[in-house]
C-alpha cells in the first residue's frame, strides 16, 4: 500500500501539487489521467524518490522496489541496451532473468542508433527486469505503433496482479479498458478516484537468478569511458598536457639547478682541514703522512696544464687542470698510476684529450704537465695509464701519491716547500677536535663548511626563483586539470540522476567517480611521462650542440612521485567537489533539463 498525504510541489510561485492525498493498493492497474501540466509527471517522480522538493508524505514499506518508465525514456546513451534494461544490478548483489520480449531484435545496438518506439520498449524492459512491486509509468506507450502499445498494455496488466501498476496516458480508450481504478487530475488536484473493478492478485514470481556481476562499479566506468573512447582521448590528451606542464616544469627547473649545483660546487674547496706550523715554518712530507686523505700544497709553484705536445708550451694547448689533484680506485680503461712517471685521467678530461671520443686511445700515449715557477714553464712527460668515470666542470688529473713534489724537484732542480698542508676529511668532523689534541703545535682550519652552508641556502633560493618563474605554468595546469575533472562530474549528472532511480546510492557515486579518476589519471600521467622522456632525449643531445653549459635534463624519479601524488589527490579533489555538488541537486530537476 502506498500513502500519499498532503502533496504540495510548488515550482517558484507555481503550485504544480496541491494537497495530494490518497492511498494506492499494492497490486492493481491505477491510471493517472488529466490535462497536459497538470502535475502527473512530478506526483510520479515524487513517488519515485527522485525529487526532494516537496512537502507532504509518501508512505510505503522501505523494502519495496520502485521503479519508473520515464516520459523520455532516459535511456543511458553510453550502455548497450542490454546493460541499460539491467541497470539495477549495478547496484545489487542480485540479478534476474532477462525477458527480452520487447528488445529482442535490437538488444546490442546503441540507444541513439534505436528510434523512439525501440527505446521507449527498452526504457518499459528495464522498469520491468528487476521485479518491481510498484512500477510507475509515464506514458509508456505515447511512441508505439498500435501493435507494440497493446503488447506493453498485456505485459503491465499482466504484472498488475503482482504489483502496482500506476499508468499515466492520454490515451483514454486505453486507460478505459485496462484500469482498475482512474484517477483524474486537474491543476495539481485530485478531482476524481473512480474505482472500476478489482484486480485478482497473484503472489509473484521469482525472477532472481543470484548471479551478481564482480566489480560492477569497474566494469560501468570502464564502459562509461570504453563507449565514449573519443571523448576519453581528449580528456585523458588534455589531462597529459597539463600534467606534462608540471612535470616538465619541476624536472627541468630541478636539473637546472643540480646543473648549476654541480658546476658551483666544483668551484668551492671539498670537505678539507688546512694546517700549518704555528711557527711558520716549512712543512716536509712526513707529516701526517698517518692521515689516509693527505694532501701538500707546494708554494709558489703553480701547475698550468696537461698539453700533447712535448716540444713546447702553447697556451691553446694546455688545458686549465685543477691543482687539486684527487684519487680515485676505480678505473673505466687501464688501471691506477704505479710510479711517478704515470698519471690517470677523469672521463671529462680524457674526452677533451681525444677529441670527445675514444678515450681509450689515450692509454699508454705521453703527454707533458707544465708548472710555472717564477715567470719560468717547464714541463715533465707522463704516460696515461688508466682513465676513471668521473666527470667534472674543470680538467683534473690523478697522479701518483706525492708526484707532484718529485716532479718539481726534478724539472726545477730544486726541493720545494710547503707551508700549508690540506687533509682531506670524508665524513667525521670531529677529527679536527682529535687533531687539535694531539697536535698543539699546529694550526688547523676547517674549510668549506660554512661556504657549503651558505651555498646550499642559495641554492635553495634560486630553486624558489625558478618554480616562481614557472608559477603561472603550475597555476594554468592545476586549474586546467580541475576544469577537465569538474567538467567531466558534471557531464555525467543526468546520468547520475537516472541511475538513482535505479536504485544507484551516494557510495556508487563516489565509487564510480574513483575509478574515473583512477582510470582517467593513471593513463594521463603514463602518457605524459613517456612524452617528457622524449622530450628529455631530444633536449639532452640538443643542448650540448647549441650551448657549452653542461646542462643534463635528469629523471627525477621523487618529483615524480610527488607530482603522481599530488596530481592525483588534485584529480580526486576536484571530481568529489562536483560530486558533492550533484549529490545536493534534485534529481528530478536535472531529468527535465534538455
Ligand atoms: N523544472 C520545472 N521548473 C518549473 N516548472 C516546472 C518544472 N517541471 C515542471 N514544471 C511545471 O509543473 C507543471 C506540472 O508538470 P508535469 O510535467 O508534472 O505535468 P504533466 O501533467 O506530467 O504534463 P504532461 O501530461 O504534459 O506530461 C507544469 O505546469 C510544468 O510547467
Amino acid at each position: 500500500m502506498i500513502q500519499l498525504k498532503s502533496i504540495n510541489k510548488r515550482y517558484l510561485h507555481e503550485h504544480v501539487l496541491e494537497n495530494i492525498t490518497c492511498t494506492l493498493p499494492d497490486t492493481g492497474f491505477v491510471s493517472l489521467v488529466g490535462p497536459s501540466g497538470c502535475g502527473k509527471s512530478t506526483l510520479l517522480h515524487i513517488i519515485a524518490g527522485l525529487d526532494h522538493d516537496y512537502s507532504g508524505e509518501v508512505i510505503y514499506e522501505k523494502n519495496k522496489k520502485v521503479s519508473i518508465i520515464f516520459q523520455d525514456f532516459h535511456l543511458i546513451p553510453w550502455l548497450s541496451i542490454n546493460n541499460n534494461i539491467r541497470l539495477y544490478d549495478y547496484f545489487h548483489k542480485s540479478s534476474y532473468i532477462l525477458d527480452e520480449t520487447l528488445t529482442k531484435q535490437f538488444k546490442n545496438t546503441s540507444v541513439n542508433d534505436l528510434s523512439l518506439g525501440q527505446r521507449q520498449r527498452a526504457a518499459i524492459e528495464r522498469a520491468l527486469y528487476y521485479d518491481p512491486d510498484i512500477v510507475l509509468c509515464d506514458e509508456p506507450t505515447a511512441s508505439l505503433d498500435p501493435d507494440n502499445a497493446e503488447r506493453v498494455l498485456k505485459i503491465l496488466k499482466q504484472r498488475s496482479h503482482s504489483s502496482l501498476v500506476l499508468f499515466v496516458s492520454h490515451d483514454e480508450v486505453l486507460v478505459k479498458q485496462y484500469s482498475d481504478r482512474i484517477i483524474e487530475m486537474k491543476d495539481g488536484c485530485i478531482i476524481k478516484d473512480t474505482l472500476i473493478k478489482k484486480t485478482e492478485s497473484y503472489p509473484r514470481e521469482n525472477h532472481t537468478n543470484n548471479k551478481p556481476r564482480h566489480f560492477p562499479i569497474l566494469k560501468l566506468t570502464i564502459q562509461s569511458f570504453l563507449s565514449s573512447r573519443k571523448r576519453f582521448f581528449q580528456m585523458s590528451f588534455s589531462l597529459s598536457i597539463a600534467l606534462l606542464c608540471l612535470m616538465m616544469t619541476f624536472t627541468f627547473t630541478f636539473s637546472f639547478r643540480n646543473t648549476i649545483y654541480q658546476y658551483l660546487s666544483s668551484l668551492i674547496p671539498q670537505k678539507s682541514i688546512t694546517y700549518k706550523l704555528r711557527n711558520d715554518d716549512p712543512l716536509s712530507l712526513t707529516h701526517f703522512n698517518e692521515a689516509s686523505y693527505h694532501y701538500l700544497n707546494l708554494d709558489d709553484y703553480d701547475l698550468m696544464g696537461i698539453s700533447h705536445n712535448s716540444q713546447r708550451y702553447q697556451k691553446n694547448d694546455v688545458l686549465f687542470i685543477s691543482d687539486d689533484s684527487s684519487y680515485t680506485t676505480h678505473y673505466i680503461y687501464g688501471r691506477a698510476p704505479q710510479n711517478n712517471d704515470e698519471i690517470a685521467v677523469p672521463l671529462s678530461t680524457a674526452r677533451k684529450l681525444a677529441q670527445k671520443n675514444k678515450v681509450n686511445t689515450l692509454l699508454n700515449t705521453t703527454w707533458t704537465i707544465y708548472y710555472k715557477h717564477q715567470l719560468k714553464i717547464k714541463g715533465k712527460e707522463v704516460k696515461i695509464v688508466g682513465i676513471s668515470p668521473q666527470t667534472y666542470n674543470y680538467d683534473a688529473f690523478y697522479m701518483y701519491e706525492y708526484a707532484n713534489y718529485h716532479w718539481i724537484e726534478s724539472i726545477f732542480n730544486q726541493r720545494p716547500t710547503a707551508r700549508y698542508g690540506m687533509l682531506k676529511y670524508k665524513e667525521d668532523k670531529s677529527i679536527i677536535d682529535s687533531l687539535k689534541k694531539n697536535y698543539p703545535e699546529y694550526e688547523f682550519k676547517a674549510m668549506g663548511e660554512s661556504t657549503q652552508k651558505t651555498f646550499n641556502q642559495n641554492m635553495n633560493r634560486i630553486q624558489m626563483v625558478l618554480v616562481l618563474f614557472s608559477i603561472l605554468t603550475i597555476l594554468s595546469s592545476i586549474f586546467m586539470i580541475m576544469e577537465i575533472m569538474i567538467l567531466h562530474a558534471m557531464h555525467l549528472k543526468k546520468d547520475h540522476a537516472i541511475m538513482k532511480a535505479y536504485g544507484e546510492k551516494k557510495k556508487h557515486i563516489f565509487k564510480m567517480s574513483f575509478c574515473q579518476c583512477l582510470i582517467l589519471h593513471s593513463y594521463s600521467y603514463v602518457t605524459a611521462s613517456l612524452i617528457l622522456l622524449g622530450i628529455m632525449k631530444i633536449m639532452n643531445q640538443i643542448i650540448p650542440q647549441i650551448t657549452d653549459f653542461p646542462m643534463h635534463i635528469t629523471f627525477q624519479p621523487l618529483i615524480m612521485l610527488i607530482l603522481w601524488i599530488g596530481s592525483f589527490l588534485l584529480v580526486c579533489f576536484s571530481t568529489l567537489f562536483s560530486i558533492l555538488y550533484i549529490i545536493k541537486l534534485n534529481p528530478s530537476r536535472i531529468l527535465k533539463m534538455r
